[in-house]
C-alpha cells in the first residue's frame, strides 16, 4: 500500500479530487466506485468544481456506489440515494442512467444483490474505487467479521456504526440497522483504490490498517493484499501511525 500525509482536509479533499480527475480525463469512459460518509463531501465538492471551471467532463463516467441503508427510500432524506444527488450527481453532467446505488428497499433483497454484482460486471469492473474508513476499520459497510471473500449482501450494522452514523439523524432509534454493502472482495476486485481518512476518530484504524497484521477484524487491513491501493489521510488521521511509516510516507507513494 501506498500513503500520503496532508496537512489537513482541505488538501486531503484536493488531492483525492486530482486522482480522481486524472483517471477521468485518461479514461473518459472510466467506472469510478464511489462512497458516502462525511469524508468524501469535500472531494465531490472539488470535482463539481472542477467540472464547472475547467470542463472536467463525466458524460461517459458510470460509477457505483458502496452502499445503501436497509429499508430507506431512494427519497428518504438520510439515504444514500438523496446524499449522493446533493453532494455530487446534480453538480456534474454524470448521465442519471450511469450512476448506480443499490436499493436498500427492493422487495427481495438478495436478487438486488445478485444484480448490483452483475451490473458492476457488464460494465466492465471498477476503475477506482473511493473508500472511506469507520472508526472501527469497517469498508463500505464491511463490519469487523466480514470475510475477505464476501460479496455484495445484506450487512448488519456494528453498534459503534450506528452510533457513529446516529448524528445524520434525529435519533439513535432512527439509524437503519442493516445495509446492502458491496463486499471486501467486491472491493478488492478494483483496478485501484483511494482510500480517505479524516480526524483523530480514524487514527486508531488507520494505524492498524497500514501497520497491523490483515485480518477480517480490521476489515481495511484486507486492502493489504490489493497491489494498488493509496490512502490519503490528514495529520490527525495519521497521528497513531509509526516514527518510521510516518517518514516513509513519500518514499512508498
Ligand atoms: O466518512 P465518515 O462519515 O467518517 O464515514 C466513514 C465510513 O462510514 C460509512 O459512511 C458507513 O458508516 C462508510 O461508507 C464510510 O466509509
Amino acid at each position: 500500500m501506498k500513503w500520503k500525509i496532508v496537512e489537513n482536509y482541505e488538501e486531503l479533499s484536493a488531492e483525492a479530487a486530482r486522482l480522481v480527475a486524472m483517471q477521468v480525463k485518461k479514461k473518459p469512459d472510466s467506472v469510478l466506485g464511489l462512497a458516502t460518509g462525511s469524508t468524501p463531501v469535500g472531494m465531490y465538492k472539488e470535482l463539481a468544481r472542477m467540472y464547472r471551471v475547467e470542463n472536467l467532463d463525466f458524460s461517459r463516467i458510470t460509477t457505483f456506489n458502496l452502499d445503501e441503508y436497509v429499508g430507506l427510500s431512494v427519497d428518504h432524506p438520510q439515504s444514500y440515494h438523496v446524499f449522493m444527488q446533493e453532494h455530487f450527481f446534480r453538480h456534474v453532467n454524470l448521465l442519471p442512467e450511469h450512476t448506480h446505488i443499490p436499493s436498500g428497499d427492493a422487495s427481495d433483497l438478495a436478487t438486488e444483490c445478485t444484480r448490483y454484482e452483475q451490473a458492476i460486471k457488464a460494465a466492465g469492473g471498477i476503475d477506482v474505487q473511493i473508500l472511506g474508513i469507520g472508526g472501527n476499520g469497517h469498508i463500505g459497510f464491511n463490519e469487523p467479521g466480514s470475510a475477505a471473500d464476501s460479496r455484495t449482501r445484506v450487512v448488519q450494522l456494528a453498534q459503534r456504526t450506528i452510533e457513529d452514523n446516529a448524528r445524520f439523524f434525529s435519533s439513535i432509534e432512527e439509524v437503519p440497522t442493516a445495509a446492502v454493502s458491496m463486499g471486501i472482495q467486491t472491493i478488492l476486485e478494483a483496478r485501484k483504490i483511494v482510500l480517505l481518512a479524516s480526524g483523530e476518530s480514524k487514527a486508531e484504524a488507520v494505524h492498524r490498517m497500514l501497520e497491523g497484521e490483515p485480518t477480517a477484524e480490521v476489515p481495511a487491513s484486507l486492502l493489504q493484499q490489493h497491489p494498488d491501493v493509496v490512502v490519503i489521510m490528514d495529520r490527525s488521521a495519521a497521528s497513531r501511525l509509526s516514527a518510521e511509516c510516518k517518514e516513509t510516507e513519500h518514499a512508498r507513494l
